[in-house]
């Protein structure tokens, strides 16, 4: 059975969520998405689409439906989309002014009814290209708008009407700053392909062989990057008891500092890779794709603040001698 895909959409104040939402809910782009608001009210639909107070979801004329989790909350209205599988293909979280995903993709881990039927795919944060630069001005981690950009899977650069080619430029350098690995989109008026923000599978994808390259220009010093690569030729396999008590440790200790973990991994004695995801304190590592004739190494991205490149070499490394 194939799993529902989830999308959690992020972006600072004004960056254009709303825009984003209205457009799904009206256009015809043929995909049936379930757009779960974190508080309704904020869209500006007519009085018509209000809901009724006994209705949780309302339906658009494109097979879209709109949802709130202001009366009651996401595990809810998830097992309410569960009945209404057939209908719908996505699912769109509106993540409201809230800076850390960890209790939204916590949802999709930890209830098994939900990890049954939904999958976590992407986290996308738009930006508003105009006027974030003031925001990242002298905000440090833990600041909203420097944190959704870091943990962010793909960037969405809305109102490039209102910036210069120069200005785009330097802005893609700095967001490059603060997060190495998410592809950076360009949109006005939110108007993205939205199959570019929806079903990417960033949370299976095997890990771009690129990322490590870039950590180079990683500069930003409250958000860092570390990238390891190991040789299995050289370095060994992974033991993956080892693996997952070192990560679970890791987590536990400094999931607070950790935004995210990504990597693909050589695993002893098993002919697939493996795929290592993980948000703070929530992670999975799953076998995935044989690497056939490819040579076997493994590759991870850690993405937080003030991270010990030290310890984090050493760490896996042990796992590799273990
Ligand atoms: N010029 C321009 N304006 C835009 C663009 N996208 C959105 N806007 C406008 O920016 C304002 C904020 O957009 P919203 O979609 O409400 O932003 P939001 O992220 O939902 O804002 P909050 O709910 O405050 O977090 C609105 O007036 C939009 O019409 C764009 O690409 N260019």
């Amino acid at each position: 059975m194939s799993k529902i895909p989830v999308t959690v959409l992020t972006g600072f104040l004004g960056a254009g969520k709303t825009t984003l939402v209205n457009h799904i809910l009206t256009a015809e782009h043929g995909h049936r998405i379930a757009v779960v608001e974190n508080e309704f009210g904020e869209i500006p639909i007519d009085d018509a689409l209000v809901l009724r107070s006994d209705e949780e979801f309302f339906e658009m004329s494109n097979g879209c439906c709109i949802c709130c989790t202001a009366r009651t909350d996401l595990i809810d209205i998830l097992r309410k989309l569960i009945q209404r599988k057939d209908r719908i293909d996505r699912v769109l979280i509106e993540t409201t002014g809230l800076a850390d995903p960890n209790p939204v993709a916590q949802t999709f881990y930890a209830d098994e009814e939900i990890s049954e039927h939904f999958a976590l795919d992407a986290i996308v944060t738009l930006v508003d290209s105009k006027h974030i630069g003031q925001h990242l001005d002298g905000a440090g981690v833990g600041h909203q708008a420097v944190d959704q950009i870091a943990f962010a899977d793909r960037l969405v650069l809305n109102k490039i009407d209102l910036v210069g080619e120069a200005e785009l430029a330097d802005l893609r350098e700095r967001l490059r700053g603060i997060n190495a690995t998410a592809e950076i989109l360009t949109s006005n008026y939110s108007k993205v392909d939205l199959a570019d923000i929806l079903g990417v599978g960033a949370f299976n994808r095997i890990v771009h062989p690129a990322w490590l390259d870039e950590q180079e220009h990683f500069h930003d010093p409250a958000v860092n990057s570390v990238g390891i690569e190991l040789d299995s030729a050289v370095d060994g396999d992974l033991d993956e008891t080892a693996l997952r008590e070192w990560l679970g440790r890791l987590t536990a200790e400094h999931g607070d500092d950790l935004y995210r973990l990504k990597g693909v991994l050589a695993v002893r004695e098993d002919a697939r890779r493996f795929v290592l995801q993980g948000i703070h304190r929530i992670f999975e590592l799953r076998p995935a794709e044989p690497w056939g004739r490819d040579s076997r190494g493994s590759k991870v991205v850690f993405i937080g603040r003030d991270l010990d490149r030290a310890s984090l070499v050493a760490g896996l490394r042990t796992c590799a001698r273990a």
